[in-house]
């Protein structure tokens, strides 16, 4: 296993270079750097878009276990006192992908110098967070000639304590979708609202309804998520505003939920164009479907895990968060798990502060996984 402190340094490295969906050239080539620096006898390394897939031949080729680690950052004005924060002005890792780079890397370094009893297929994943990059990966010719037999993956969970790993059968993370509404009116001056469709005050009446959609549409047995992220409306204090646009996402334990949803804000856009004469359009932009982990081989892993001395084993509940991954595991049983890495600051939040002793944890607990398939 790569000693600790070279973990450390690959982490503090790709924490400094953070680069959005489909940009991460600088992240791709420092991959591409370290992996030409272990034991090539087993690996085979394809590039693809900015991501990468490394197949490591295993003693029994008849069986693959896919590993995949997702590599993009966050628009986030990181705000952490790091000696190696972020040198990409307006960009972070807040949402642990170096962690889960440099995790990556750890178990594939090992096994280039142990050869597994089966095949390995480590996917480096561009854009998770938006616009995604699993379905992609998933429909590329080097995944379906090197296509596992399983699947796994984790994301960092900041308020588990290191050590920890938290997972379930079943429904992990919800579906999700994008929300992109604009809104088109009429500009003028600000002292003759009588002659103009005031955009701003159109696009704030719509994000207070919006927030009625959970509370009033979706069965309370169920759940759903509207969260708006943005709004943006007006150039100037004494101007109406003649455009605006509000983003946001949904998340849903089920698809019906979604689509319940969605005709909802469709309804309330269209009363709104009547309302305020304007018009509104709206593009749903990345949609993921959800994590659902497979119940005999998650139950597998939770019985290793559970074995496992160094291993407290959490059964989590579902989460609300979304996670591209789930178009694997649409295709190919395997599982997510939580990786414990204690931050008093939660996931994309610009002071996340995880744990690194929690890379050494994991790096060991799944060699030691991969090594008893
Ligand atoms: C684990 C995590 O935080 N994932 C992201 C995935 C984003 C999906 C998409 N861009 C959206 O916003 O709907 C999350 O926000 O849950």
């Amino acid at each position: 296993m790569l000693p600790v402190n070279q973990l450390i340094n690959i982490r503090r490295d790709l924490h400094q270079i953070p680069e959005f969906g489909y940009q991460e050239y600088k992240t791709q080539k420092y991959l591409l750097d370290r992996i030409s620096e272990m034991s090539q006898k087993w690996l085979k390394v394809k590039t693809w878009s900015t991501g990468l897939f490394v197949h490591v031949k295993g003693v029994d080729s008849h069986k693959t276990i896919g590993y995949r680690a997702d590599i993009d950052g966050l628009p986030i004005d990181e705000q952490t006192s790091y000696d190696f924060r972020s040198t990409h002005e307006g960009a972070m890792h807040a949402c642990g992908h170096d962690f889960h780079m440099t995790i990556a890397l750890g178990v594939l370094s090992y096994f280039a110098e142990h050869q597994p009893s089966c095949n390995l297929l480590f996917v480096f994943q561009p854009a998770e967070e938006g616009p995604g990059g699993a379905k992609q990966m998933l429909e590329s010719a080097e995944f379906i000639e090197w296509k596992p037999d399983k699947m796994m993956a984790l994301h960092i969970a900041p308020e588990q304590p290191v050590g920890t790993i938290a997972t379930k059968t079943g429904l992990l993370f919800a579906n999700t979708s994008e929300l992109f509404i604009s809104l088109k009116g009429k500009g003028g001056h600000a002292a003759y609202p009588h002659t103009a469709n005031d955009m701003v005050v159109a696009a704030s009446h719509l994000v207070t309804q919006l927030q009625t959609i959970v509370a009033r549409n979706v069965n309370p047995l169920d759940a759903g998520v509207v969260t708006i992220g943005v709004i943006k409306g007006g150039t100037k204090q004494n101007i109406i505003a003649d455009s605006a646009v509000i983003e946001g996402t949904i998340r849903t334990r089920s698809i019906q939920t979604m689509k319940v949803i969605k005709e909802r804000i469709e309804a309330m856009t269209k009363g709104l164009e009547m309302g305020f004469e304007c018009s509104v359009s709206i593009d749903y932009g990345a949609n993921y479907c959800q994590v659902y982990n497979d119940e005999r081989v998650t139950n597998e892993f939770i019985e290793f895990a559970n074995k496992h001395e160094s291993v407290n084993l959490v059964i989590c509940d579902e989460a609300m968060t979304g996670e591209d991954f789930g178009y694997f595991l649409e295709e190919i049983p395997g599982f997510m798990f939580w990786l414990g890495v204690d931050s008093e600051y939660g996931l994309h939040d610009a002071r996340l502060d995880p744990k690194e002793e929690a890379i050494p944890f994991a790096v060991k607990t799944i060699i030691d996984y991969l090594s008893s398939e």
